[in-house]
């Protein structure tokens, strides 16, 4: 572990220096690593296993468009893709892939092929911590671990592929055969992750949730909305208004945010537009601040847990989720994004 200043606080980071792929291999070689489920991490975490050498088979439902996709990437059947319970029967490291909905589904069956020295693996503290409601207990002779990449699967294949990575949390629930730390690291860098940040299953879920319905998805399409709707009641054009709110900032400024952070966008930009976002970055923070805490009391009182789980659990939920998802690509905020999409001189 090394140990990193943050901001002045100091935290413990497993380094893949310290634990080389090749440790990895080694300490899961005699492993059957099953990923169950086949949605977004079932195959970034599959595949960036396979292509680093480990031991994985994948589990998925006969007759799905995931079974289909799976078979596209090139798991053979009856080889290395099974049903989801073959496949859970052969693995010693069960990685649980489902929906954080499906996985509820799944759990009584799946609960049966959890023999003594078994690791039980998530990418989300969600089944362990709302334990009330999702019922998902495990036996207490298998070890419980998590590695929780942060962002989509689908970043985390295409970093892989572009030889980086991506950073990851990991946690241990359950050590139950003293090899649970080892087991977790060394799966966390056999699944593509630059650098382990140690947590435990409730602050996983909690800050995971937050961070999804806040800044990073919720409230920063909430924030486009408001802005790009001020624009539009005020006579600016589609294009002006899309310009102004989104292709700039994706474009060009968050990319200088994501180099070197806020100070060396803002030192990048006129000495007119620090100014004035010096002056109203707090206006914003005062008055999204109580929306966050509220955001995190429901996250923390099970509120978000159970709305997510009423509505995923249904049996068209995915239809509905696109739905909701059209309405907002057909909204005129995103559709002029389209438009101003395929002007990128790139494009
Ligand atoms: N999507 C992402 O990139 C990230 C996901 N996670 C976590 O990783 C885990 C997996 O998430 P995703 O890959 O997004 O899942 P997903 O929503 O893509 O679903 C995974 C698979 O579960 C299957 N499934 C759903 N309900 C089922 C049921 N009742 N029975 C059998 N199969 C069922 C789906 O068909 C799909 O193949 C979750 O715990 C999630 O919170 C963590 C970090 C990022
Ligand atoms: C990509 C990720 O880490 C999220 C947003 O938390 C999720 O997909 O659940
Ligand atoms: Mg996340
Ligand atoms: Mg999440």
């Amino acid at each position: 572990m090394a140990t990193i200043n943050f901001g002045g606080v100091l935290e413990e980071v497993v380094t893949r220096e310290e634990f080389p792929m090749e440790k990895a291999r080694e300490v899961l070689k005699n492993e059957v690593i099953a990923v169950i489920g086949y949605g977004v991490q079932g195959p970034g975490q599959a595949l960036n296993l396979k292509d680093n050498g480990f031991n994985v088979i994948v589990g998925q439902r006969k007759n799905s468009k995931t079974w289909d996709k799976a078979v596209a990437d090139g798991w053979v059947p009856g080889e290395t893709l099974f049903d989801i319970e073959e496949a859970a029967a052969k693995g010693t490291i069960i990685q649980f892939l489902l929906s954080d909905a499906g996985q509820i589904t799944l759990w009584p069956t799946l609960k049966q092929h959890l023999t003594p020295g078994k690791a039980l693996y998530f990418s989300h503290g969600f089944g362990i911590t709302y334990k009330e409601q999702t019922g998902i207990i495990p036996p207490a002779d298998v070890d419980v671990i998590l590695v929780a990449p942060k962002g989509s699967g689908t970043s985390l294949r295409r970093l892989f592929l572009a030889g980086q990575g991506l950073n990851s949390s990991f946690a241990i629930f359950q050590d139950a055969t003293g090899r649970a730390k080892e087991r977790v690291v060394a799966l966390g860098i056999g699944v593509g992750s630059g650098y382990l940040f140690e947590t435990d299953f409730k602050k996983e879920v909690f800050s995971d949730l937050t961070g999804e319905r806040g800044s990073l998805m919720g409230c920063i399409q909430g924030i486009f909305a408001a802005q790009y709707e001020t624009l539009r009641r005020n006579g600016h054009s589609p294009s002006e208004a899309f310009n102004e709110t989104v292709e700039e900032l994706t474009q060009s400024l968050m990319p200088l945010v994501a180099e070197n952070g806020m100070d060396w966008m803002y030192a990048n930009c006129s000495t007119t537009a620090q100014r004035g976002a010096l002056d109203w970055w707090k206006k914003f923070k005062d008055a999204t601040q109580p929306v966050f805490d509220e955001l995190y009391a429901s996250v923390a009182a099970g509120k978000e847990a159970a709305r997510s789980i009423a509505s995923n659990s249904t049996p068209d939920y995915r239809e509905k989720l696109n739905e909701e998802l059209k309405e907002l690509r057909e909204s005129e905020m995103w559709q002029a994004g389209a438009a101003v999409r395929k002007l990128r001189p790139n494009a």
